[in-house]
């Protein structure tokens, strides 16, 4: 672990936790679960294998309400295990794995399904259905997962979560018909209008051009700040990790090497952190 500048993960320090603010246009989560030590994710030597190949071997994190954590790390060393251990997509070893103040591995079906849906996962693909138009994409999740069938009600939600992300007029449209950066952005809008209170980004920028990605950076913590989200993002991306980071830790060999803000972790002289800045 890195001494200078960087800091343990047990020494991370307290984010304060915000209290929402209470009026009907701010207060966008259904409802809350902070615990009351602020912490939404609290990972303690997590460890999971596929065989004989151990790809997390002890991973500790502690996400506190409100912050965004961006996970670095080379190809292949575990980053998307990790988050798919915390979505429940994926059932660790070994180790604590604390989601909303509840230890995952205790939880059953329905409490599962039940902090799930506190949890957006925002894959690489952004994966949009390409028979069903933006509206249709969009009410999917309300009519599945909140069993909303109010016809009102769902063009309200789905209107509110496109003018969030920039793309109103494109309610009729299907994905065909879009960029890449706004079938991004409808992705987004998907995840969101569940109101999670926990967001998991994969690699969110990948293949956008540079100033596309860059508006969907400045996105994520836009809607991090409307939404009053947590979120861990894996990116590869520097530019992306720069504008959405409060801290960045850093993975190699199955354990989270260093963690710091971009500017600490930059000035690094280990250079196994510091290549990812050059
Ligand atoms: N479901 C699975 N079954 C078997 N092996 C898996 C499974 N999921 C991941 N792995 C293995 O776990 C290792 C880590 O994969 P992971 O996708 O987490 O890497 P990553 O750090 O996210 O890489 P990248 O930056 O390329 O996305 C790889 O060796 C991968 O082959």
């Amino acid at each position: 672990m890195e001494q200078a500048t960087i800091k343990k993960f047990e020494d991370a320090p307290e984010k304060e936790t915000e209290q929402p603010k209470d009026t009907a246009e701010t207060k966008l989560q259904d409802t809350e679960q902070v615990p009351e030590d602020g912490v939404v994710i609290r990972i303690e030597h997590l460890k999971k294998s596929f065989g004989d190949n151990q790809v997390l071997k002890d991973i500790n994190l502690e996400l506190h309400k409100g912050e965004n954590i961006v996970v670095l790390g080379r190809s292949g060393q575990g980053k998307s295990v990790t988050i798919q251990c915390i979505a429940g997509l994926l059932e660790p070893d070994e180790g604590k794995l604390e989601v909303l103040g509840k230890e995952i591995s205790s939880l059953n079906e329905d409490e599962l399904k039940e902090i799930r849906t506190k949890i957006g996962f925002l894959f690489q693909s952004g994966a949009l259905y390409d028979s069903m138009t933006v509206r249709e994409n969009l009410e999917f999740p309300l009519t599945r997962v909140l069993q909303i069938k109010d016809k009102a009600e769902l063009t309200k939600r789905v209107e509110d979560a496109l003018d969030s992300v920039g793309l109103k007029d494109a309610i009729d449209k299907y994905p065909s018909d879009l960029s890449g950066g706004m079938r991004k952005r409808v992705g987004l809008a998907r995840t969101l209008i569940l109101r999670p209170q926990i967001m998991l980004y994969d690699e969110p920028t990948t293949g956008l051009d540079p100033i596309t990605a860059r508006e969907i950076s400045e996105l994520i913590v836009t809607l991090q700040e409307k939404y009053e989200t947590s979120a861990i993002i894996i990116t590869h991306d520097m530019p992306c990790a720069r504008i959405t980071a409060d801290r960045i830790v850093v993975m190699n060999d199955g354990e989270y090497i260093a963690t710091g803000t971009y500017d600490e972790l930059a000035k690094s002289p280990d250079e196994l952190i510091n290549n990812f800045f050059k």
